[in-house]
């Protein structure tokens, strides 16, 4: 035990629970432990509480400074949602009757193109940011629109609210759909969300993987979701071997990259991932919804490409993570009911991939992702038995019971707003 950096001072302690992931464990559950945070809010130090008194001692923290856990609650670290449109959270829960092209045409374009309005934007992104907050997202990698003041307003909001947000401005310069829905490449500040291939021009592309690599910036864009984008994608870059040999012709697969979906990729594609340091955000409720196809995770994992998990409101009809995790799993239990050797992915896996597996997919996982010293404290409190809630526990159950039920029945997370 050793405290290196004697001018932080201690703000929280808590003692009790604490559930995360490791390289090594899916879920580690920590029990009877206390845990530090620093007045920058980073986590100190976390021990098994018989070394409360040295730590007290060393920190300089009493006993009623203290925060005891109760015995149906534990903490664990905020939910990563690594692919989601606030732009489209309008009109969630509606329009999924038509698969993807025909559906970013209908009915996405036409509400994007509202965005120049911005007390429309206003109304939609504090929403936004306020139902994914209280849904547990801590972390959350937007797709704006091509609206430069409303993309600014999002990521002033998230800031206002206290969730930490990566937002992407869209950029689109092809648009036959929505004409007005599109810009030209004159006007563009340096945010990297090339929408995806086939709304940008070779020239575009060109110049965001130049402006991501010379910036060392994040990029973000779909990649392989529905079989007819696919073909499209064949024929609007017939140079290109594959969807993902356009990205890497255009510079824009980088450590620092994640591409929403890939549902059709090859493995040859999946190599090219995990070459580059690319990762890939699986979006199972919006696979299923607009029927783009289903993800083999497994797969993916088999090939260490770095995997999180995306609600992609609004082509997914639920802004919550809980919800990913659960798409998650029924669409790797299909996989399994198509082909018995499909190896199932497991309730703790799909735990690591909404937190630590979203913070390496977002090339955040030197910041947060589980209960490391020197990372943010970054943690939901859960309590998976409160009056009127939906858990009916039983004698003798457990912290990983309590996981369990979170993620198949879901428990109450409270976020106190300031004006709430
Ligand atoms: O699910 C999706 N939502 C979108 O808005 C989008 N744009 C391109 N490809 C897309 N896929
Ligand atoms: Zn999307």
């Amino acid at each position: 035990m050793n405290r290196n950096d004697t001018t932080a001072r201690i703000a929280h302690v808590f003692r009790g629970t604490f559930v995360h992931s490791t390289s090594g464990a899916a879920v580690e559950i920590l029990q009877n432990c206390v845990l530090g945070v620093d007045d920058q809010g980073k986590i100190a130090f976390i021990e098994n509480d018989r070394d409360e008194e040295s730590l007290s001692k060393l920190w300089g923290f009493g006993a009623s400074d203290i925060k005891q856990l109760g015995q149906h609650e534990f903490l664990m670290p905020g939910m990563v949602d690594t692919h989601i449109h606030a732009s489209q959270y309008s009109y969630t829960g509606t329009a999924l009757d038509l698969p993807l092209l025909e559906w970013l045409n209908t009915y996405t374009f036409p509400v994007e193109a509202k965005y120049k309005d911005l007390e429309f934007a206003n109304n939609v992104y504090t929403k936004v940011v306020r139902r994914t907050l209280k849904n547990g997202t801590t972390t959350a990698c937007y797709f704006a629109t091509i609206h430069t003041d409303a993309s600014l307003l999002l990521g002033e909001l998230a800031d206002k609210f206290g969730q930490r947000a990566l937002v992407g401005k869209v950029c689109m310069d092809c648009n036959s759909a929505v004409p007005q829905y599109k810009e030209s490449s004159s006007e563009f500040k340096p945010v990297v969300t090339p929408r995806f291939a086939p709304s940008c021009s070779s020239s575009l592309l060109s110049e965001l993987g130049e402006i991501a690599n010379n910036n060392k910036l994040h990029i973000q864009s779909h990649i392989s979701e529905n079989k007819g984008e696919v073909e499209l994608v064949k024929t609007l870059f017939p140079g290109c071997k594959s969807y993902t040999d356009v990205y890497l012709k255009h510079k824009l697969l980088t450590d620092r990259t994640v591409m929403a979906h890939g549902c059709h990729l090859t493995d040859e594609e999946l190599e090219i991932f995990h070459e580059t340091g690319s990762a890939i955000s699986h979006c199972p409720n919006s696979n299923i919804s607009i029927c783009s196809g289903m993800l083999n995770v497994r797969n993916v994992l088999n090939h260490k490409v770095k995997l999180g998990l995306g609600t992609d409101v609004a082509a997914g009809y639920s802004p919550s993570m809980l919800d990913a995790m659960r798409r998650t799993l029924d669409t790797s239990k299909a996989l399994t009911i198509q082909d018995p050797q499909h190896k199932t992915l497991s309730f703790e896996e799909v735990f690591r991939l909404a937190t630590l597996g979203g913070s390496e997919a977002l090339s955040l996982d030197d910041q947060i992702g589980n209960f490391v010293v020197g990372k943010d404290f970054d943690a939901l409190r859960v309590n998976v038995c409160v009056p009127e809630g939906p858990i009916d526990l039983f004698p003798g159950e457990g912290p990983k019971r309590f996981l369990s039920y979170l993620i198949y029945v879901a428990g109450r997370q409270v976020v106190p707003f300031p004006d709430t």
